[in-house]
């Protein structure tokens, strides 16, 4: 497992500080601070409940704050549209996948290539060289470079996942956040997507909800514990197993 230091301030990628989101007076997210660096696997761990999901909701501006500070590349992005904060760099996968069933691999990983971008923008969507290239180097990441043909519905629960993380990682995000993206996949599947996550974290950072705590000490820098919308403990792995309070309301269980 790679362990990292402290947070050094200039490597800081996003930035959430004193960040509450209250759903009529109920605070599910509670004055919390949370720092993720260039090149982190961050894993979010806690109990029901605790806030994991509306975090990621935050971040990419589904929900918004009712107080607090979310800076991405220090530009603040409370205030964005969603489409606003995916232009800025930040990817979301959802717990299910949504991936076009009747597509092949090919032309969902096709169809989810920044089209706004150089001369794409200007000129319309073309099937270039550099664009196949591209799509071919996100198959081989995924495991998928023998299935380019194949329909997405009749690939593996695991693999429609992996597609999906294809999906993202084609547009090139600098924060990519997973919401449990091993939930239902097989032994064999975990490994391969925990070897997946340590290959995509490379030039960007990575924020994986999990609670599969096998799953976590395969991929986690660094472990961030949430209770009750409030950061109950942070740090690596093995010291974050070993921590009382995290035992009684979370791992002890
Ligand atoms: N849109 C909403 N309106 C009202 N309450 C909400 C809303 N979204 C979340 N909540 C509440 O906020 C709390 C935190 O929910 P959240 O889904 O973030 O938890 P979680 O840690 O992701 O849990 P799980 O592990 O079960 O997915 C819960 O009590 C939930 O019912």
């Amino acid at each position: 497992m790679t362990t990292i230091g402290p947070i050094v301030e200039s490597d800081i990628l996003l930035a959430l500080e004193g960040v509450t989101v209250s759903f009529d007076g109920f605070k599910a997210v509670n004055d919390l601070s949370l720092y993720i660096s260039k090149g982190e696997l961050r894993v979010i761990i806690g109990p029901n409940g605790a806030g994991k999901t509306t975090v990621l909701d935050l971040i990419c501006g589904r929900t918004k704050v009712s107080d607090g500070s979310i800076k991405f590349h220090d530009r603040e992005v409370t205030r964005m549209k969603e489409h606003e904060i995916v232009r800025l760099g930040i990817g979301r996968k959802f717990q299910t996948p949504s991936i076009y069933e009747d597509l092949t691999v090919f032309e969902n990983l096709e169809i989810s290539y920044p089209k706004g971008r150089g001369v794409f923008g200007a000129l319309g969507f073309r099937r270039t060289a550099a664009v196949i290239e591209r799509i071919h180097e996100i198959a081989e990441t995924i495991f998928l470079k023998d299935q380019l043909d194949t329909k997405a519905e009749i690939l593996s629960h695991g693999q429609k996942q992996w597609l999906e993380i294809g999906m993202l990682l084609i547009q090139d995000p600098e924060l990519l956040m997973l919401d449990e993206p091993v939930a239902g996949m097989s032994v064999a599947e975990r490994v391969k997507t925990a070897e997946l996550l340590n290959r995509i974290i490379e030039g960007r950072a990575v924020i994986v909800i999990e609670h599969d705590m096998k799953f976590v000490e395969s991929i986690a820098h660094r472990v961030t514990v949430l209770h009750q919308g409030k950061v109950l403990a942070e740090g690596r792995m093995e010291v974050i197993q070993e921590d009382p309070k995290v035992r009684e309301v979370y791992l002890g269980h």
